[in-house]
C-alpha cells in the first residue's frame, strides 16, 4: 500500500470532520477520492500534507510511519490543492525553472515536464494568459518536478470544461502506465474520475462508506427487471401473490428484483398466460453515478 491509515480523526472544534478513516490505497493505482461537498476529503488530503495535524490514528506511507518519517516522505509527493502556486507575469516555461531551481532539480528536466502535460506549444506563454485546464496542467507539471511517487490532487477538474477534464484524465492514466506513479485524487462528481479510477473510496460526513476496486462498486448496484406492459398494476399484483419484490409500479412499467435469466423468462410466461401484455423485459443496472448518490445519502443500494 501507498498510503494506509487506520483510525484517522481529525476534528475541527467539536465537530468531527474525519472519522476513524481508514484508507488503503494501492501502489500504482488511480485512487478516486469521492464526496459530496463538505465531506472531509480536503481536510484528510491536508493531514496527508502535513498541512493539519490530526488528533487520532495513524498514517504510513511507502510504507514508512508518517509521525517519524515526515520528511522523507513528503520529498516524494507532488501535490495540487486548491489553486495552482503560479506566477501569473512569469511564462510556463519561467514557472517550472523557478520551482527547479528551488527544489533543486535539473533545469532539463523542465522540457520534459512541459512534453509531459502537453504544453510545449505554449511554454512561452505568460501563465496568467492560459486557461483553466492549462493552468492545472501547469499546476500538476510544477508537481511532478521532482519526479515523486505519489501525486495528491484535491478537485483537479473543478470548474473545467469537458475538453479540460478528459485532458488531465488522459495526463494521469499516462502518469502511471508510463512511470507507476500513484495517483490520489479527491473529487465530488464520480463521472469525473470514473473513467480514470482504478479504485475508489467514497466518505460522506468524515466517514468511509465504500472503498475497493471500482469493478466492485459497479457489481454493487443491484440489477433490476424492468417490464413493460399493457397492465402494470394487474402484473404487480400477480407478481407479487407469485413471490416476486415489486420495487416500483409506473403508469407503463414496473420493476422487480433481478435474480435470474431463467426467472426472468418464467415472469414473462406468467404474464403472458395471465392475459398480460409485455411489451418489453429487460434487465436494468443502476449507473455508477446514481450509485453513488445512493450511497451518500444513506440510501439502500
Ligand atoms: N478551517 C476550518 N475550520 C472549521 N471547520 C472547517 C475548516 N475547514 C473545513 N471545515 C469544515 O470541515 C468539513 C469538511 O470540509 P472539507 O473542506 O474537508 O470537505 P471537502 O470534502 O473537501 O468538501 P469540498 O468538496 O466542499 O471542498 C466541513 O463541514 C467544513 O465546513
Amino acid at each position: 500500500m501507498v498510503i494506509e491509515t487506520t483510525g484517522l480523526t481529525f476534528k475541527f472544534g467539536s465537530q468531527t470532520v474525519v472519522n476513524s478513516l481508514s484508507l488503503q490505497v494501492p501502489q500504482g493505482s488511480i485512487y478516486g477520492f469521492l464526496g459530496p461537498n463538505g465531506a472531509g476529503k480536503t481536510t484528510t488530503i491536508k493531514i496527508l500534507l502535513n498541512l493539519l495535524q490530526h488528533q487520532q490514528g495513524n498514517i504510513k506511507i511507502f510504507g514508512l510511519d508518517f509521525a517519524t518519517n515526515r520528511n522523507k516522505i513528503l520529498s516524494q509527493i507532488g501535490s495540487l490543492i486548491e489553486q495552482p502556486a503560479i506566477y501569473a507575469h512569469l511564462t510556463g516555461r519561467e514557472n517550472l525553472i523557478n520551482r527547479a531551481l528551488l527544489l533543486q532539480v535539473n533545469k532539463s528536466k523542465v522540457d520534459q515536464i512541459l512534453e509531459l502535460v502537453q504544453l510545449t506549444h505554449a511554454a512561452n506563454k505568460k501563465a496568467g494568459n492560459y486557461s483553466l485546464g492549462m493552468k492545472q496542467r501547469l499546476g500538476i507539471g510544477l508537481a511532478l518536478l521532482a519526479d515523486p511517487k505519489l501525486l495528491i490532487l484535491d478537485e483537479p477538474t473543478n470548474g473545467l470544461d469537458p475538453n479540460g477534464i478528459i485532458e488531465i484524465r488522459e495526463l494521469l492514466k499516462r502518469l502511471t502506465r508510463e512511470q507507476g506513479t500513484t495517483v490520489f485524487i479527491s473529487s465530488h462528481l464520480l463521472a469525473e474520475v470514473e473513467r480514470m479510477a482504478t479504485h475508489v473510496g467514497i466518505i460522506n460526513k468524515g466517514e468511509m462508506l465504500f472503498q475497493g476496486e471500482i469493478r466492485s462498486l459497479e457489481t454493487l448496484s443491484q440489477p433490476m427487471l424492468r417490464i413493460e406492459t399493457n397492465n402494470t398494476v394487474d402484473a404487480a399484483n400477480l407478481l407479487t401473490r407469485n413471490g416476486c419484490l415489486v420495487q416500483e409500479v409506473n403508469d407503463d412499467h414496473l420493476t422487480i428484483a433481478f435474480t435470474s435469466k431463467e426467472d426472468a423468462g418464467e415472469v414473462n410466461a406468467l404474464l403472458n398466460s395471465n392475459n398480460i401484455l409485455v411489451y418489453s423485459i429487460y434487465k436494468v443496472q443502476k449507473d455508477l453515478e446514481n450509485l453513488f448518490l445512493s450511497i451518500t445519502q444513506n440510501q439502500a443500494v
